[in-house]
């Protein structure tokens, strides 16, 4: 089994396992157990494995983070603790990057990826982003009806909708061409409109089930990497996945992505050679019963090993 050289990592190739435990930034209990168990069902003797060196010293502490007083700004909640969550995760993953790291980053909930994609775009600033989601999670402080940051980090990335003092550090460094989304199917009104005004590629599950998931990915990287030169940066929403498929989230919407059809998005920007870092977000092990945890851990466990080279044959 060989698999293609990674165009930006050094050898031996090392994934720096950067766990999230954090739920700030939406309101159900447990997804920040997300990282404790994909951590337990052995991801890092899974990653070794199939040929990576794996840094991975204990869960990314917050304790330190202190936000006793943090009433919502507009509507939304918990923004400073979000914010200063997210900025040391920022800081985590660039330095990683910066080592020649890839930072494999287990949430906890999307709005981390305000701080993953943050340090990426730090250390990679022409990456493109990835993003396979059920949600745009694109609203702006004008357009979030739940006020949650997990449904927001891409409109701070990209810099839309009016700027908040407490987010001043966030440098909005991705260009709207930069950004491609597969498998989105639950979006607010508000979304909808930001995506066409921005002329931000997507592809819903129309697409999907109109072209296939082989052709989606490839014109996904047609729009964000059209020389496949550039850095991907993927970040992947387990709730993309049909609740069928992986039921424990937060926020599951029927009419999602097979099991394959993960996978395969996953296999496909692993052979491209061009990945730098990547994100597994909103495994929550409280949703329900324990058959359901238990498959939704190893297929959050299984994308992980496709995205960075496990092989069918
Ligand atoms: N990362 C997620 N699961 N996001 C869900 C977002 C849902 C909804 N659009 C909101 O703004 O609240
Ligand atoms: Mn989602
Ligand atoms: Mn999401």
């Amino acid at each position: 089994m060989s698999s293609p050289a990674n165009k930006f990592l050094p050898n031996p190739k090392t994934v720096a396992i950067v766990g999230c435990p954090f739920r700030g930034g939406q309101a159900k209990l447990g997804v920040d157990n997300g990282p404790i168990h994909l951590a337990e069902a052995g991801i890092v003797g899974q990653l070794e494995e199939i040929g990576w060196k794996v840094a991975f010293d204990g869960h990314h502490q917050f304790e330190d983070i202190h936000t006793a007083d943090d009433p919502p700004i507009g509507k939304l909640k918990n923004p400073r603790l979000v914010s200063k969550v997210a900025e040391s995760v920022a800081r985590v993953v660039g330095g990683h990057a910066k080592n020649g790291q890839l930072p494999v980053t287990l949430g906890g909930d999307h709005s981390l990826a305000m701080g993953t994609i943050s340090g990426t775009l730090d250390t990679y600033p022409d990456a493109c982003v990835i993003w396979i989601d059920a949600h745009a999670d694109i609203n702006t402080v004008e357009t979030t009806d739940s006020g949650n940051i997990h449904g927001m980090p891409v409109s701070f990335l990209l810099g839309i909708g009016s700027k908040v003092p407490e987010f001043s550090w966030v440098k909005a460094a991705l260009k709207p061409e930069r950004l491609v989304y597969i498998g989105l199917r639950d979006l607010d009104s508000g979304e909808k409109r930001l995506l066409k005004e921005h002329n931000i590629k997507a592809f819903s599950m129309h697409e999907v089930d109109k072209y296939g998931i082989g052709k989606v990915v490839e014109m996904a990287l047609d729009h964000v990497n059209p020389k496949r030169d550039l850095p991907i940066h993927l970040s992947f929403d387990i709730d993309a996945l049909d609740p069928s498929v992986a039921p424990s989230t937060g926020t599951p919407v029927r009419g999602g992505l097979t099991f394959r059809e993960g996978h395969y998005i996953c296999e496909a920007i692993h052979e491209t050679g061009l990945l730098v870092a990547l994100d597994l977000m909103e495994v929550n092990p409280s949703i329900d019963d324990a058959e359901s945890v238990c498959q939704t851990v190893a297929v959050g466990c299984s994308l992980v090993r496709s995205a960075l080279g496990e092989t069918l044959l």
